[in-house]
């Protein structure tokens, strides 16, 4: 269903602070014509957490449109339980393939309370992924009892603990599924972990860098797929580890600087809308230096991009 590098992209503004749906639109098609697998809108990237839900339709609906079909596209749900519910029918209204299921808000959950809201937030008839990420953190016995709800089709995991995702991705393996269940790689600048959850099973991973150095990340893809560990050292050195390091300096800058290399690579963003705030400038200038440096480290081969200002 999912086949190639998962795309997040952000939710643009427009200088009064309203969403640009047009450029959503075109943002979105630039990813899809450069081969993105998947398109997962009004997520963390997406910033589904400052969306209200009249926003949320319409961005959804134009995300929908600018696919056409392409590839699936799913979009974010979350928060309170009957909220995240309203968010899954909006979802499912505006032509979604399915949501990724956000963790609630302020609250500690139990394994079972995780799993009743899963099956309380999400609808039968719409495909749901998990992600296992701040306070909603399952373990074996409810990654597997969420895996059994029809469904649910995902697990994607954001909290980092190896040892604990290799075990439910085991349990789940032996307890519920087989081959077709999907787990995903959902940790910040996924690509610098990707490596080590490849070797226990999670092959699917999202990609917030994709939004603004496709060729880049493309680049990283093809090279896990085919081995090629020289490309994939050379890109963890001159982009994914800075890129890491930079993303550390400012609270938030998961999202802030994906906008902010959206703008570099020549489109417009409209910046974040609070908690988030905007990348500083040494930060940008830095972030710039290493957009060069990881194009640079690219090898010959790979093709021009659509989406960077033409280096
Ligand atoms: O909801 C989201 O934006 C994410 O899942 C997080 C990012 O795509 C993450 O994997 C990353 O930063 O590469």
């Amino acid at each position: 269903m999912f086949n190639g590098l998962l795309f997040f992209p952000i939710t643009p503004y427009l200088d009064d602070g309203e969403v640009d749906l047009d450029e959503l639109a075109a943002h979105i098609g630039r990813g899809v014509d450069a081969g993105a697998g998947g398109v997962f809108v009004a997520c963390g990237t997406g910033e589904f957490s400052a969306l209200e839900p009249g926003e949320y339709g319409e961005v959804v609906r134009a995300a929908v449109a600018a696919i056409g079909g392409r590839v699936p596209v799913y979009a974010g749900a979350g928060g309170p339980v009957r909220t995240a519910r309203r968010f899954s029918d909006l979802a499912a209204a505006a032509g979604a393939d399915g949501v990724l299921l956000l963790p609630p808000y302020l609250t500690e959950a139990s394994g079972p309370g995780l799993v009743a809201y899963v099956r309380e937030a999400t609808r039968e008839d719409l495909p749901a992924i998990v992600y296992n990420r701040a306070n909603a953190r399952f373990d074996e016995r409810s990654a597997v009892a969420v895996a059994q709800l029809p469904q649910v089709i995902g697990f994607k995991d954001g909290a980092g603990d190896l040892d604990l995702m290799s075990r439910i991705v085991r349990a789940v393996r032996d307890e519920v599924d087989h081959n077709s269940f999907l787990f995903f790689n959902g940790m910040p600048t996924a690509e610098v972990t990707q490596r080590a959850y490849r070797a226990i099973g999670v092959p699917l991973y999202s990609s917030a860098a994709f939004a603004f150095a496709p060729r880049i990340a493309l680049g990283y893809y093809d090279a896990l797929e085919a081995g090629d560990l020289a490309t994939l050292e050379a890109l963890e050195r001159s982009f994914y580890h800075p890129l890491a390091r930079l993303r550390a300096r400012g609270a938030g800058y998961a999202v802030s600087l994906i906008k902010a290399g959206v703008e570099l690579a020549g489109h417009p963003s409209g910046g974040v809308r609070p908690p988030l705030t905007e990348v500083a400038p040494e930060h940008r200038e830095e972030l710039a230096r290493i957009l060069a440096a990881g194009l640079d480290a690219l090898p010959d081969t790979v093709a021009a991009d659509p989406m960077t200002t033409g280096r």
